[in-house]
């Protein structure tokens, strides 16, 4: 059995994939959208037209699970402290997973560091990469990398986590791993910022690979391996969260760019994450110019034309 914390897109399309092998426990916060669940057999509030198995059972309660029960974080990074910190009894000694992207504001802290921080005696791991939960939910073909510094425990969630549409591979560099979905994310709301503009794809190529290249030298100065950077979770989701409108990063981005309005109550992670890692570059003095334009776009203090304009006449250096 798997449990997974969180009923939003993302974890309602993990839980219906693993559901198609074995019994898993879906949780919510809420009541109200528990028994709705539980009525229609479907997550009409944040994955609409996908239907729950029976295999998913629906709970807004959940105060004891099986110690052998690898657990799923599929909240927003920002709420997870909260969600830990209330859980952490219940969740000790356990496999916790985050299924979330992001730094979280004032600590700069990802979620692995999270959970370490505030469950210190469970093991944490992450699971990322480039996947949108309705391709996820509808069996479409996905990787994502699942990454733990305890690699007996990653070999056993490599398992546990593998479906036939959804393959694992797994890493020990946690960092890296966190570092790529946290940072892409940011990337992306430039890149529908541009596009929205009608700046064009050369633009929005150019901010992808400088972009690129500004994520791997924070995640250096942090301590991951650069190959990381290139793999599923960091080149990988960089590419279809940049490239795609189903991504509302890349669509928060668009609505900046197109000067409209965007409906609050949707996850848009690298808002947040785009201080965070301001504050974290500017501890660190690491040279960030692309995420402090964006950040300065998300912060209403910079017009898309204007944030190009400041990159374009940076000094000019080697590639
Ligand atoms: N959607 C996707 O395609 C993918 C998402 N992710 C990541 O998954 C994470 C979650 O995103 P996603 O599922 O898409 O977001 P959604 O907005 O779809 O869902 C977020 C869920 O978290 C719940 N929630 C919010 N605050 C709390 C809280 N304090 N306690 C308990 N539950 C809470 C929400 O409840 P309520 O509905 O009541 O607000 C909702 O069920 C993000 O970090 C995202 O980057 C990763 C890969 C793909
Ligand atoms: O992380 C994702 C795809 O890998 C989902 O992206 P959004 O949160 O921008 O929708």
């Amino acid at each position: 059995m798997i449990t997974v914390l969180g009923a939003g897109a993302f974890g309602t399309a993990l839980a219906i994939s693993l559901a198609r092998k074995g019994p898993v426990q879906l949780w919510t916060h809420d009541p109200d959208h528990a028994k709705a669940m539980q009525d229609t057999r479907r997550n009409d509030r944040r994955l609409p037209g996908v239907d729950l198995s029976e295999n998913i059972s629906i709970s807004e309660n959940i105060d004891t699970i099986p110690a052998q029960n690898p657990v799923l974080l599929a909240v927003p990074l920002q709420q997870l402290r909260g969600v830990l910190t209330e859980r952490a009894a219940t969740l000790r000694q356990h496999q916790l997973v985050a299924c979330c992207k992001g730094m979280e504001l004032g600590s700069g802290s990802g979620p692995v560091q999270l959970i370490n921080s505030v469950v210190p005696d469970a093991v944490g791991a992450i699971l990322t990469g480039p996947s949108f939960a309705a391709d996820i939910a509808r069996g479409l073909p996905t990787a994502l990398t699942l990454a733990c510094a305890d690699e007996a425990a990653s070999g056993t969630l490599q398992q546990a986590l593998n479906t036939p549409n959804l393959r694992i591979y797994r890493t020990t560099d946690v960092i890296g791993a966190e570092l790529g979905g946290a940072l892409k994310n940011v990337m992306a709301i430039g890149c529908g910022a541009v596009i929205g503009a009608g700046l064009g794809d050369s633009a929005r190529a150019a901010l992808m690979t400088r972009g690129f290249a500004e994520m791997a030298r924070m995640a250096t100065a942090l301590g991951a391996q650069p190959d990381t950077l290139s793999g599923l979770s960091g080149f990988g989701d960089l590419v279809l969260t940049c490239t795609s409108d189903q991504s509302r990063n890349y669509r928060f981005g668009a609505s900046l760019g197109q000067k409209e309005w965007f409906d609050p109550t949707i996850t848009v992670e690298g808002a947040a994450t785009a201080r965070a890692v301001c504050d974290r570059a500017s501890a660190l003095q690491v040279d960030m110019p692309i995420t402090r334009a964006i950040t300065a776009l998300i912060n209403g203090d910079l017009q898309v034309e204007q944030a190009m304009d400041m990159l374009l006449s940076r000094p000019l250096k080697e590639e």
